[in-house]
């Protein structure tokens, strides 16, 4: 039975195209069955079936956010073409419950030759909201596309940016239960993405969200959820870091293969995609600490305080780390964090000088490696992380069969809200735009924040160098 908690039940659900090798085909599908049938003839077939989606099931409770992640062409717009009506299923069944609002892709949705303003008008009437309605709600869908007087002239003029503006727009404004997006916010500017990602946040805590997107980062962002389609089928569907993370180091296996690379270090180790991307970030990206010693101006407070920002960090244990991939030309062997001055420690303070080094075997010559970390929060967030390419990218180390090499990266420990938080570690052969991972391991280390005093709003917490309050003459 179809519960009232749920929002989306898909059961079973395919897509078949056929697929003619030339459009004569289509043709004679279309009439020679039938002659051939008269003639007692069965069978005859003119076109390949292709299944763009198979066989899948699943279902999405009312108030959660599923991301949907899978390469191009598994089937992803497909399937929420199917969950929004658009596009009618081979077999299977969906059910949906509430009002549910589509952003699909590029040119679903509005009639090109109307103008903004009557693309508005047409979306309200489908989605059923009265015109009277519209009307009272029509400046604030305007304010929030921001296209200024382009709504008055027709769609089909429109940059990808102006018309995604609208769509979104009008999606926040029809008292959606459930909202499906595709791709959508890759085309807007990053101001205008922020403004959907606070309206999408704050969707979150009352509707359905169907998100998806090429950017894994932004799924991992934004969904507990996710669902991985591979070739039209379901191949995965659990919390979204794991989801994620299987995803990307099938992904790097498959592009491994592709060029013939080893990829298995052993069973759990796996590649990723991730490979493309990074290999860690560059300088400039991490937190922006100065080189000398930051003053804690809350310090005098903080110190008062006998639990202030503590970081208990948990050993590095290569039988209990995440997931690994890696080429397995060289070996991550030990992970550590110590204070400043050397000591190995398993408390830090946020704010703190600590040293987190990275030890690993080679195994096969390596002409330029690169040893790279990103701190994560609990969902899987990259907070930070850094990378010695830039450092030594005009003299790479060279490493030779057999060597032991160790890369330490001195940094301030950030102040963090009370969770836990983990760090990936690897170790790339290249450079940063071109590299082969040649070992990666997820969540090397762990560590727990304690009860956070200082001061941290966000994600992580920067050491105020002064903070004041002038009474200013009238
Ligand atoms: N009308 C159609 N006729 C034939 N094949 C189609 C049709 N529409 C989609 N397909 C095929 O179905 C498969 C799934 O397409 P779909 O667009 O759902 O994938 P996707 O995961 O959204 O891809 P992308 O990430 O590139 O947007 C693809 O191989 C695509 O070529």
């Amino acid at each position: 039975m179809f519960s009232e908690e749920l929002t989306i039940s898909v059961d079973g659900l395919g897509k078949k195209y056929d697929i003619y090798a030339k459009p004569a085909d289509r043709l004679k599908q279309m009439i020679l069955p039938r002659v051939g049938r008269t003639m007692g003839l069965h069978g005859l077939k003119y076109h390949e079936e292709f299944w763009a989606l198979r066989d899948v099931t699943f279902n999405v409770q009312r108030g959660e956010t599923v991301g949907i992640i899978g390469r191009n062409g598994s089937g992803k717009s497909t399937l929420l073409q199917m969950i929004c009506g658009t596009l009618h299923p081979t077999e299977g069944n969906i059910r949906t419950s509430g009002r549910i609002a589509a952003l699909l892709e590029l040119g679903a949705g509005f009639n090109p030759e109307f103008t903004g303003e009557e693309n508005v008008y047409l979306s309200g009437l489908l989605y059923g909201i009265p015109e009277k309605e519209l009307r009272k709600r029509f400046d604030s869908i305007l304010t929030f596309a921001d296209i200024g007087d382009f709504i008055e002239q027709p769609v089909k003029t429109y940059s990808s940016g102006m018309y995604v503006r609208l769509a979104f727009s009008i999606a926040a404004h029809v008292d959606a239960d459930a909202l499906v997006i595709d791709e959508a916010l890759s085309v807007g500017d990053i101001r205008f993405t922020q403004k959907c990602m606070r309206f999408l946040r704050d969707f979150q805590k009352k509707g359905t969200l169907l998100f998806v997107s090429h950017d894994t980062t932004a799924v991992t962002n934004l969904c507990n959820r996710a669902i991985w389609l591979d070739r039209g089928r379901k191949i995965l569907d659990g919390p979204t870091k794991e989801v994620v993370e299987q995803y990307l180091a099938e992904q790097h296996a498959a592009d491994r293969a592709s060029i013939g690379q080893s990829v298995a270090l052993k069973p759990s180790v796996r590649t990723s995609d991730e490979i493309k991307e990074l290999p860690m970030p560059i300088h400039g990206e991490q937190l922006a600490y100065g080189s000398t010693d930051t003053v804690v101006v809350q310090a005098k407070t903080i110190n008062a305080v006998d639990v202030n920002n503590k970081t208990k960090v948990f050993e590095f244990d290569p039988d209990r780390a995440g997931n690994q991939f890696g080429t397995g030309a060289a070996a991550i062997t030990n992970v550590s964090l110590a204070s400043n001055e050397g000591e190995a420690s398993q408390l830090f303070l946020g704010g703190e000088l600590v040293s987190l080094s990275i030890e690993a075997e080679v195994f096969k010559p390596l002409e330029a490696p690169i040893f790279g970390f990103y701190i994560k929060d609990r969902l899987g967030q990259r907070l930070f992380g850094d990378n010695t390419y830039l450092a030594y990218s005009e003299q790479p180390v060279v490493a030779d069969t057999g060597r032991r090499l160790r890369a330490t990266f001195t940094f301030r420990m950030p102040v963090l809200p009370s969770a836990d938080y983990s760090i990936d570690v690897a170790l790339a052969n290249g450079s940063q735009a071109d590299h082969t991972q040649q070992h990666w391991i997820h969540d090397a280390l762990t560590f727990r924040a304690n009860d956070c005093v200082t001061p941290c709003h966000g994600l992580i917490g920067i050491p105020m160098h002064s903070i004041k309050i002038q009474q200013l003459g009238s």
